[in-house]
């Protein structure tokens, strides 16, 4: 689902070039749910932005579900992005002058689909993550686990391929940090493949799979299934 090649990418800024990753080889499968973990600046949220096809690498190779995306345009970027990958921040990101059920609508109206297709689809969502009942509530009538709830809602209603996650859990509480890993299990167990980066050691381990970021490149890809470390570069 997600294969990246010597991929690299480096930033430029004010003469100084910073090598956020370097050469990175990875190869995700559908399915799988990965952990993203590594040290502060090592690299976590540049590699998921650029699998979610919201940086540009800038060398290397990627494949998404076998397209390369190396050299797309941005508009081929954007249609790519919006039919395969769901995405969910920190911050949550909803917009607070909009009730749920609007929120989640925002990107199935960049996709275009009908009416009746974007509401069926807003339901189910709401429904999956539990807040059928809270359709005209505001985001700021809900707590922070809710609203995260909310914001999987969104990504799910496109019916992404991969769910990319940066620190999902980061701005909650424990009991709330379960309950979304919980939901994010569910979801991948009926097929979403997901790519979580977080810092807490608890909810990356519950991952099957963790992939360690340290200076920009992969040291450590453990599948928890089994005990063989399959890489080490
Ligand atoms: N837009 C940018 N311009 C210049 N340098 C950047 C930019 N974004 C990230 N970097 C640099 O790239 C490196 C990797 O940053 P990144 O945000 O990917 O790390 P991270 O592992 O996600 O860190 P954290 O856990 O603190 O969020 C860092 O040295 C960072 O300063």
């Amino acid at each position: 689902m997600i294969r990246m090649k010597s991929l690299s990418k480096v930033y430029r800024t004010h003469m100084i070039e910073t090598h956020a990753l370097r050469g990175i080889e990875i190869e995700v499968k559908e399915g799988e749910f990965v952990a993203v973990t590594g040290p502060s600046g090592s690299g976590k949220t540049t590699f998921l932005n650029i699998a979610g096809l919201l940086e540009e690498h800038t060398g290397g190779d990627y494949f998404l579900d076998d397209v390369n995306v190396t050299g797309l345009n941005d508009s081929q970027r954007s249609r790519l992005r919006n039919e395969k990958l769901g995405f969910i921040f920190q911050g949550f990101n909803l917009i607070p002058d909009l009730n749920l059920f609007d929120n989640v609508d925002v990107p199935l109206r960049y996709r275009g689909f009908p009416a009746s297709e974007r509401k069926r689809r807003i339901e189910e969502a709401l429904g999956q993550v539990g807040l059928s009942s809270r359709m005209k509530h505001f985001p700021a009538e809900l707590s922070g686990g809710q609203q995260q709830r909310v914001a999987i809602a969104r990504a799910l209603a496109g019916s992404p391929k991969v769910l990319l996650a940066d620190e999902p859990t980061g701005n909650l509480d424990t009991q709330m940090a379960r309950g979304v890993m919980e939901l994010l299990e569910e979801i991948n167990h009926k097929g979403t493949t997901i790519l979580m980066v977080t810092h807490d050691p608890e909810l990356a381990a519950r991952a099957a799979r963790n992939v360690h970021i340290v200076d920009g490149l992969v040291t450590d890809f453990v599948r928890r299934e089994s005990p063989t470390l399959v890489a080490v570069a």
